[in-house]
């Protein structure tokens, strides 16, 4: 039906590629402000830039604009095979993704007008009081919680039933609701985590340690990506030229001032400039913004001169970078029918869905619920978690492991002793989610061809005192806590004593044998950050100051995932938007203030 619309406004011609966004590339044109990458913070920067009618911004994005199927939540692993996924690979590393296709991790990133908010799992988390409060203790002022509070309560609108009113934002772009459809068992989740001792949250209000429901980005049941929530209305505002399809190549910055002149992007084959009179803003994400300004001369001076790339600036560009490790390989089989089913799933479910009935389609992969626990290990305040549990009421092998354990490249060999005999059983999973990883990776150029994908090194689990091997097994030993609660052994529960190939040498349920399943089967959550960290000037990792301004630079800013300077006890998507938010607000000052703000 050509007529079907998800929102009133748009038809499905969005089928097709680039049928909206019907742009041009333009040649040596000027503007005030340039936005590299249209993901969650560059499109909330480029509507609230464009609020501003006198100013003319450009947004350059390398990839296209969404379809009318990115509304679906329950598809979104299915985006990681498909052109709006950058699809790099971690490099390998040594004792780690053994049970691993090529022993290299799968390290997704959106590509399109909306960036990775198109292909994310659409779970909205702020973050903990105390991780922005360390942002401003680390001498970043204006990012503590108490700061950023009306930015989280700015960007949101949120409509779930359970809330902690005072702290959530009603009116903004990006819509917060509850998944219509829930299973038994994510019920019993909570009920467990009740008969533990936790409460039931609003993790997202005025305390996270708890159990919740996941609250998800929607919008009336449909995905509410960056594009949906920031870029539908404000490309209709005279101001906002979006072009689609450009792929940044450098900064053009004149080697002599040291200010940012404008960009350079290609386009189908062609070399365009497009020119800044007061700003260029990257917005390209933690892989890609650090990679554009190495390209562009700011970077390390040993790595750049390997490459031949003029050094402009020698800056700490990518030398740090931390990431969330999860563990997917924890399956609880339960003796009752509670869970989602593969045989639930038909043409009904879609029927439900187009006539905005609760459906199938409107679930988050399987992600039902969260639980947040200090299991007094990483930090001894007891409001400020060390780990959290994602509940899934099915797993990966509800879809006989033909997408989800492929996105995350576990072999065939793994799949089929793991969980391909529990295919059609009853069973559920939980993740655990280590927020506060004390180990590091980085990021390296491999080239200085802007269309290769730059060298990711995610570096798990080799910090010095082995802390984040035993926060896993701490968490694991919590799981198992949960699953001997009345609720799950009402469903007679148990934890799947497969052993993980190659590490059937370790007594099963020994430390060493989760270490050892860890290093087989651990994969990252996407939510890699601090590539170009936010930091004083006298932090020697900081590459932009707490207004975002790349040291030593003029008119050059960075505003996106990579300049969260540690982790956060979030999925960084909503961490993004409130960068957007606030890098918008700050931008504003400085030009109301002045037409020449003063570096
Ligand atoms: C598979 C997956 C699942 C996730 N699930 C969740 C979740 O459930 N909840 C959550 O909170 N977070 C989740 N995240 C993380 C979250 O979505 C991201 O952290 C967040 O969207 C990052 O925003 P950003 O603005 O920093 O970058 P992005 O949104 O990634 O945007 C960067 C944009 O820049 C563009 N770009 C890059 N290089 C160039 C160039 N040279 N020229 C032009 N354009 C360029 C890219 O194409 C992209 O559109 C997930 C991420 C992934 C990949």
């Amino acid at each position: 039906d050509v007529n079907v619309t998800t929102d009133g406004s748009r038809r499905a011609k969005l089928l097709i590629y680039g049928s909206d966004y019907d742009d041009k590339p333009i040649n040596g044109e000027e503007f005030d402000f340039i936005i590299v990458g249209a993901g969650s913070a560059g499109s909330a920067i480029a509507n609230r830039l464009s609020e501003i009618a006198q100013w003319k911004i450009l947004l350059l994005e390398a990839g296209y604009p969404p379809v009318e199927v990115h509304d679906m939540p329950i598809l979104a692993p299915v985006f990681q095979f498909t052109p709006y996924n950058w699809k790099n690979l971690m490099e390998k590393q040594d004792y780690m993704s053994l049970g691993l296709e090529d022993q290299r991790m799968s390290w997704p990133r959106g590509k399109g007008i909306g960036g990775s908010s198109l292909i994310n799992y659409m779970i909205h988390v702020r973050g903990n009081r105390l991780d922005y409060d360390k942002w401003a203790a680390m001498g970043n002022p204006g990012w503590s919680y108490d700061d950023l509070l009306p930015y989280f309560m700015k960007l949101e609108e949120t409509r779930t039933r359970h809330q902690d009113s005072q702290y959530r934002g009603h009116e903004g772009y990006v819509k917060v609701e509850d998944v219509p459809i829930r299973t038994r068992s994510a019920e019993t989740f909570i009920e467990a985590l009740q008969q533990m001792g936790y409460s039931y949250v609003d993790y997202n209000g005025y305390q996270q340690i708890g159990v919740s429901y996941v609250q998800a980005t929607l919008q009336d049941s449909r995905r509410c990506s960056a594009e949906k929530a920031y870029l539908r209305k404000a490309q209709e505002r005279g101001n906002l030229k979006i072009i689609k399809k450009a792929l940044v190549t450098k900064v053009i910055i004149n080697p002599i001032t040291l200010e940012a002149e404008g960009v350079e992007y290609e386009r189908d084959g062609m070399y365009y400039t497009a020119k800044a009179r007061k700003e260029v803003i990257l917005s390209a994400g933690a892989f890609h913004s650090p990679q554009l300004l190495m390209l562009s001369g700011i970077g390390p001076r040993y790595h750049l001169s390997e490459l031949d790339i003029p050094v402009l600036k020698d800056l700490p560009v990518g030398q740090k970078m931390y990431d969330h490790l999860s563990f997917p390989e924890l399956v609880i089989t339960l003796n009752e029918s509670i869970v989602f089913k593969a045989s639930s799933f038909g043409i009904n479910e879609f029927k439900q869905y187009f006539s905005n009935q609760p459906s199938l389609i409107s679930t988050l992969g399987g992600v039902e619920a969260l639980a947040y626990l200090n299991l007094n290990l990483t930090n001894r305040n007891p409001t400020y978690p060390d780990v959290e549990l994602i509940f899934m009421g099915g797993g990966l092998h509800s879809d006989f492991g033909l997408i989800t354990r492929k996105t995350f490249r576990i072999t065939d060999r793994m799949y089929n002793r793991i969980w391909k005999p529990i295919e059609n059983e009853n069973a559920c999973q939980i993740l655990p989610m280590l927020v506060h990883p004390k180990s590091y990776g980085y990021i390296k150029l491999k080239s200085k061809d802007p269309h290769v994908q730059p060298k990711l090194y995610g570096n798990y689990l080799t910090d010095a005192y082995n802390e984040d091997v035993r926060t896993f097994i701490a968490s694991i030993r919590a799981i198992q806590e949960i699953i001997q609660t009345p609720a799950f052994q009402r469903y007679n529960a148990q934890l799947l004593d497969t052993p993980v190939p190659g590490c059937e040498l370790f007594r099963f349920d020994s430390d060493p044998y989760w270490e050892c399943a860890l290093r087989h089967l651990a994969v990252t959550l996407h939510h890699q950050v601090a590539t170009c960290k936010m930091g004083p000037k006298y932090d020697p990792e900081a590459i932009v100051d707490s207004s975002l301004r790349v040291y030593g630079i003029k008119r050059l800013r960075v505003a996106d995932a990579s300049v969260i300077p540690l982790p956060v006890t979030a999925h960084t998507n909503v961490p993004a938007y409130m960068i957007g938010e606030k890098a918008s607000d700050i931008i504003k000052q400085d030009y109301m203030y002045s037409p020449y703000p003063n570096y």
